[in-house]
């Protein structure tokens, strides 16, 4: 059963109601999540949250990321002048896989960040799609996870240290480190995710071409502004379309019955484009987030609710810190876009500027 809505979003992440082991089809755990914390539940959940929730929501360590993302960016983009066109969304992968792998404490030398960074977009593009994008997707997790475990077993002969590598590394639950897949599973989902945000870039990229009059504010360094253009991104384009869980019992949602073991979908895209929550709303229009709260169950690319002790996604304050810093960038970097089809591309999941876009600096 599909339900919509922010009524529905507070259902669905109410207490009690759903669950999520066996709520994922197998192609998107063998691709996209890994054997670990989106498929957890009750305490085992909560256990596993606790290491996210100190990794990924401390504001000291979104601000560095944050700031790491940026200089990378600035040095990448210093090396994309010269009038060839770039794929801001290669040439932003790129630069987001070396800014995470870096932040977590990833060894230098442990991947090719041009192999590393294929990896992991092609776990993201893969998942949903069956065909080769598909199996490139498989063989990239199989790949990443070896790999991943092998790090956390070097991290495991050495004394702990901060970073993520090291505290996932010695993370224990119930007095037990978690098997060395595991761990590799979990730090795979801070990384991958991390270079996920390219999506959301090109997208920027493609609405500063369609709404040039946004790009001002956010030339100018307003932050007020920069957030408000980043929650109107993550409302307006396609990413995750819905989330799925399984009734733990018997419900009832809305006068429907909803039986024990029945698959509930939550519809973040129709949500995002629900007139009764966001007036004209395929507009693009970062002003509609000014003077704005946004409720926990309203803008949910990333889930709702609260992240520290339900699903709700624990990266989404980076996803946030490291978008507003690009975008700023972005919108001040001088360029244009050579003729291209920079048409989104809904057939694939998730959606994409079909071109890239490429743009040429100057
Ligand atoms: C492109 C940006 C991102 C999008 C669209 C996104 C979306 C999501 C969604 C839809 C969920 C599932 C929520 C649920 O099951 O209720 C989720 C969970 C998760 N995300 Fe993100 N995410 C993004 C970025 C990040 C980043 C940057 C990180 C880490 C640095 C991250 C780490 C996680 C983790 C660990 C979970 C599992 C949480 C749990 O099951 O409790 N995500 N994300």
């Amino acid at each position: 059963m599909a339900v919509s809505g922010p009524d529905a979003a507070r259902f669905f992440y109410g207490e009690d109601n759903l669950e999520r082991h066996d709520a994922l089809p197998a192609p998107v755990v063998d691709t996209l999540f890994g054997r670990g914390v989106h498929t957890l539940d009750d305490q085992a959940h909560k256990a596993r949250k606790a290491l996210f929730v100190a990794l990924l929501m401390h504001q000291d360590g979104i601000d560095t990321l944050a700031a790491l993302t940026g200089k990378i960016f600035d040095e990448a983009a210093d090396g994309w002048r010269g009038g060839k066109p770039v794929s801001l969304f290669d040439g932003t992968a790129k630069v987001l896989a070396d800014a995470v792998s870096r932040w977590t404490g990833v060894p230098e030398n442990a991947f090719d960040l041009d192999a590393l960074t294929a990896d992991l977009l092609a776990m993201v593009d893969g998942f949903a799609t069956l065909g080769p994008r598909h199996v490139r997707a498989r063989v990239a997790r199989v790949r990443l996870e070896r790999r991943f475990a092998e790090i956390i077993e070097a991290a495991r002969r050495q004394e702990p240290t901060d970073t993520a590598v090291s505290r996932t590394a010695h993370h224990r639950e119930d007095g037990h480190l978690l098997d060395a897949g595991t761990a590799a599973v979990e730090l795979i989902n801070i990384i991958r995710p991390t270079t996920a945000v390219t999506w959301f870039v090109a997208f920027a990229g493609h609405a500063l071409d369609r709404w040039p009059g946004t790009r001002a504010r956010l030339r100018a360094g307003d932050d007020e502004y920069t957030l408000a253009f980043v929650h109107e991104l993550r409302r307006f384009y396609p990413f995750a379309p819905f989330l799925g869980a399984r009734a733990r019992h018997d419900l009832t949602f809305q006068h429907t019955s909803i039986p024990a073991g029945a698959l509930v979908l939550l519809d973040i895209y129709g949500q995002h484009h629900d007139q009764r929550v966001w007036p004209d709303p395929y507009e693009f229009r970062p002003e509609r987030f000014l003077g704005r709260r946004v409720g926990a169950f309203e803008l949910i690319p990333q889930g709702g609710g609260d992240p520290r002790t339900g699903h709700r996604c624990p990266g989404e304050k980076i996803t946030v810190a490291v978008l507003g810093t690009l975008v700023q960038r972005l919108a001040r970097l001088d360029y244009y876009l050579p003729p291209q089809n920079t048409a989104i591309d809904l057939s694939r999941v998730p959606a994409r500027v079909r071109s890239g876009p490429r743009i040429v600096l100057s």
